[in-house]
């Protein structure tokens, strides 16, 4: 049975996150929660900090100041024992995709299996690297090297590889930036099926404003370093505020 220890239902909760890097201020009591079920999409124009805020929740970076509970625990404060168990439970699909080039389709999601040593037999591991690949409909390519598939497919791998421990949280960078228009609603589709079978929660980091559109519960803009505004991404759309209108145009 899955553990649901934070508060008030939310599953991440940022409060007054503040990181420098020299006098350059990224974050700057920056303030976000992600409840259960949820995807939240972060807005933002390039170099605005989005990406260091994933990688404070993942606790690659130490933010300078605040807090990032995550299932109710504080990333800052994690031994990096417990910090290895939180992240086993978090989910992140890499712009890149991040597979490894010299392994198959299979080995590479066996990877996190062996890493977390989640399945204990072979027949167990088989049966989750084909149980992720035919969410992603591409049960066919196990045996392929990635240098095989197309863009979308490599995604779409690279979404099943993230799925194959059941995160409760997923961390999407950019899901779809580099990809055509079609594939690119793919990928939007399956974010919605596994959130729907697996009942995860998500941050979702996109300029793609048809991604935030078929995907995002709630919107928010992170500006100058701060959550400058949230909504809905009607509530975003019909905004007159210039620093919101600007991603419509
Ligand atoms: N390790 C680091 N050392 C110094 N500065 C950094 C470091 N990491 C990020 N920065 C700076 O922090 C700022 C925010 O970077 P970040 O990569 O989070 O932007 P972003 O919003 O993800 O941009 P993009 O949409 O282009 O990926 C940038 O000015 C970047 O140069």
């Amino acid at each position: 049975m899955k553990t649901q220890t934070a508060t008030e239902n939310n599953v991440i909760v940022i409060e007054k996150l503040c990181k420098h890097f020299g006098d350059h201020t990224v974050l700057q009591d920056f303030a976000l929660s992600v409840k259960k079920e949820e995807n939240v999409v972060v807005l933002g124009k390039s170099g605005s900090g989005k990406s260091v805020l994933i990688k404070c929740i993942i606790g690659l970076l130490k933010p300078d100041s605040g807090n990032i509970k995550v299932f109710g625990q504080n990333v800052p404060d994690m031994s990096h024992e417990v910090l290895d168990q939180v992240r086993a439970r978090i989910g992140f699909l890499f712009q890149g995709n991040a597979l490894y080039d010299s392994m198959t389709v299979r080995e590479n999601l066996e990877f996190p299996l062996r890493r977390h040593w989640i399945a204990a037999s072979q027949n167990e591991v088989e049966a989750l690297v084909m149980e992720a690949l035919e969410n992603v409909g591409l049960a066919h390519t196990v045996d392929l090297m990635p240098e095989e598939l197309s863009g979308g497919m490599l995604k779409r791998v690279a979404l099943a590889r993230t799925m194959i421990l059941k995160p409760e949280v997923i961390l999407y960078d950019e899901p779809t930036t580099g990809l055509d228009p079609v594939t690119a609603r793919e990928i939007d589709k399956l974010i919605l099926k596994l959130q729907d079978k697996y009942h995860t929660s998500s941050i979702i980091i996109t300029h793609d404003m048809n991604c935030v559109k078929n995907t995002a519960d709630r919107v928010a803009l992170l500006l100058d370093g701060r959550c400058y505004a949230q909504g809905t991404y009607t509530d975003f759309e019909h905004s007159t505020d210039p620093n919101i209108h600007q991603f419509f145009e």
